[in-house]
């Protein structure tokens, strides 16, 4: 067995531990950016809010200080208009953050302004002038107001600047946890594709090798790439070689390696069944070696064997296709002709004849041999139900019996029959 190689118990545990280690990391990793976020936006909102109260207060004061100064030039009774302007002195020194050089100076010059004011409304004599008072309290307002709508402009742009802060920190999390997410889904991918690669396609293999064994086709699995896969796989190659030995010991003679009896019945059976569907003859011939118990008398049986085995060798050299020569025992061999005419099957017997005699004849170690061959030929509708081989074995037979009775070394057909006539 290779234990050089990894074994898929201990890869798939280092695997899977690094798996889960790399997705907690990930989710994490995204987890603490999130809470980071969060952290982020509460301060964010922390640091933005009072600073943004300040201002609304800021503006609240500048309008406050209108009204007081309103008070001032309009309320009925000179003890408002007092309370009115001590109000807008408390205002206008009251301290604030949110107020620049710039709004503290014209706060003090619109109390300045108020005093003033007070101070004229106060004169009796000079009430005649309240047109010109006015005039100028109103162009202390105007600027008052556009001092407050700048604070509160400030203010919003404060605002809209820390909610963009926070909504872009939104978007960029969003992002991080697509590539988080894309991430683990190649993790598991490429888990599912080693797992695949490593488990799942050998016993796929193995799976395909072993229902090819039941079905009596040849399977080599190629050398797997862990240890228990290899040693499935090598068990099944095994067994395959082991299936293919006994497959060959039942169906072929161990002297010439051509098929055996049983074999060649069960083929010629098969035939039989087939043959008739497609409208094919079948020619069956039976060989016999002449003087063949003279050879292992003068020359030896090992002699013998090989004079058997040239037989084969030189036989099958010449057969078409689709046609199987057998050993039905002894020295005796017989010939399946499928799918060929009468004249086609008699050309090939006598083609082996000639070649035995030939071959034998220019052999240095043998002898010279002949041989006698009784051929028989059925055209498709005369062919014999299937099981009945041993009829057409019979009459090839019977037809090697003549060629022998003749005088030997020559084909003898078989009576033909009268659908041989027209083949
Ligand atoms: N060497 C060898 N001889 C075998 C084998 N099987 C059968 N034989 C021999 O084949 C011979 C067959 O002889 P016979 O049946 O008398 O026929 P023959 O001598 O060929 O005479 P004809 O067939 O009439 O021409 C016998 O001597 C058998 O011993 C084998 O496997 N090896």
């Amino acid at each position: 067995m290779p234990y050089h190689l990894p074994s898929i118990k201990g890869l798939t545990l280092k695997y899977s531990v690094l798996l889960g280690i790399g997705i907690t990391l990930l989710l994490g990793g995204l987890v603490t950016l999130n809470l980071d976020n969060a952290l982020q936006a509460s301060r964010s909102a922390d640091a933005v809010l009072p600073k943004i109260l300040e201002q609304q207060r800021a503006a609240l004061n500048l309008e406050r200080l209108q009204h007081f100064g309103d008070l001032v030039i309009y309320a009925g009774d000179i003890h408002t208009k007092r309370q009115a302007a001590l109000a807008a002195q408390a205002l206008s020194y009251q301290p604030s953050a949110a107020y620049t050089d710039e709004v503290r100076q014209e706060l003090h010059q619109a109390y300045q302004v108020i005093r003033e004011i007070l101070y004229q409304v106060l004169q009796s004599d000079q009430v005649d002038s309240r047109e010109l008072i006015e005039t100028r309290w109103q162009a202390q307002k105007h600027r008052l107001q556009k001092l407050g709508n700048q604070i509160i402009a400030e203010a919003t742009k404060i605002q809209s600047q820390a909610l963009e802060s926070i909504a872009y920190n939104n978007i960029r999390l969003t992002y991080i946890g697509l590539v988080v997410a894309i991430l683990v889904a190649a993790f598991i991918v490429i888990w599912g594709w080693w797992l695949a690669h490593k488990l799942i396609h050998p016993v796929q293999a193995a799976s395909r090798a072993l229902n090819a064994l039941e079905s009596g086709q040849k399977y080599q699995l190629a050398p797997a790439e862990s240890q228990e896969m290899a040693t499935i796989h090598q068990a099944v190659n095994k067994l395959a070689e082991r299936v293919q030995d006994l497959h060959n010991w039942a169906h072929t003679d161990p002297l010439t390696g051509c098929a055996n009896r049983r074999h060649f019945v069960d083929e010629l059976n098969r035939l039989l069944d087939q043959l008739p569907k497609k409208a094919h003859p079948l020619g069956v011939a039976m060989l016999d070696l002449d003087h063949f118990k003279q050879v292992n008398d003068q020359h030896g049986h090992p002699v013998g064997d090989l004079v058997l085995r040239t037989l084969v060798v030189e036989t099958t050299a010449l057969l078409p296709n689709h046609a199987l020569l057998g050993r039905l025992g002894g020295e005796e061999f017989a010939l399946l002709l499928p799918a060929l005419s009468m004249r086609e099957c008699q050309q090939i017997c006598e083609h082996i004849r000639l070649q035995i005699s030939r071959a034998t004849e220019r052999h240095a170690a043998l002898p010279h041999v002949t041989l006698s061959l009784g051929l028989t030929w059925c055209a498709p509708d005369h062919l014999p139900a299937s099981g009945q081989g041993e009829v057409l074995l019979q009459q090839a037979d019977q037809a090697l019996y003549q060629a022998k009775h003749q005088g030997r070394n020559q084909v003898i057909l078989a009576h033909p029959q009268p659908s041989m006539l027209s083949a």
